[in-house]
């Protein structure tokens, strides 16, 4: 079988709706952020400030390769969908789901955060301006698009398990 991957943007429940899929399907689930952190030694957060964004996409894109083809559950960063290849290889290698979120409930979702996503520490405006730019490239690379605004999580996971 093909990996699922979850994408969408940051807060949109990649993390907590990989985790229950993970339960509810007794498949292992793979985290690319945690992934990248553990192999690097390095949070996410200094990643950024010591090394930059590309140099954290070349990382992303080699954990997205790695899981190609494996009997995994695959929760990515929000920014997985940056490059083209990402985009292709999720279209092609996994079942991709979208989760969507519309941008005001995502500002509910992460009113406090903690300050480990750093393309999230930015104004209101530039949130805004990289949440409506990556719309096309989240529809792109996803099998499905799931809306889960005011939706509980086992629901959304028991959406997916139907779909899938
Ligand atoms: N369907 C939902 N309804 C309400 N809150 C949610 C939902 N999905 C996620 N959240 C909350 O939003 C925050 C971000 O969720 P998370 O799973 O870390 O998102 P992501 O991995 O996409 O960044 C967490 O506090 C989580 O509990
Ligand atoms: O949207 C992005 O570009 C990012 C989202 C983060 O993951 P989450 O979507 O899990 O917050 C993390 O990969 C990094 O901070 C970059």
């Amino acid at each position: 079988m093909k990996p699922i991957a979850l994408i969408g943007f940051m807060g949109s429940g990649k993390t907590s709706i990989g985790q229950l899929l993970g339960k509810k399907l007794a498949y292992p689930v793979i985290d690319l952020d945690e992934q990248i952190e553990k192999n690097t030694n390095m949070t996410i957060g200094a990643i950024f400030d010591t090394k930059g964004e590309e140099w954290f996409r070349n990382k992303e894109e080699e954990e997205l390769n790695k899981w190609t083809g494996k009997n995994v559950i695959v929760s990515t960063g929000g920014g997985i969908i940056s490059r083209k290849q990402s985009r292709i290889r999720l279209k092609q290698h996994f079942h991709t789901f979208w989760l969507h979120a519309s941008f005001e409930e995502i500002m509910k979702r992460l009113v406090e955060e903690d300050g480990t996503r750093p393309l999230w520490q930015k104004s209101k405006e530039e949130r805004k301006e990289l949440y409506l730019k990556r719309e096309s490239m989240y529809k792109q690379a996803a099998h499905y698009m799931i809306s889960t605004d005011g939706r509980k999580k086992h629901e959304i996971a028991e959406e997916i398990i139907h779909l899938m």
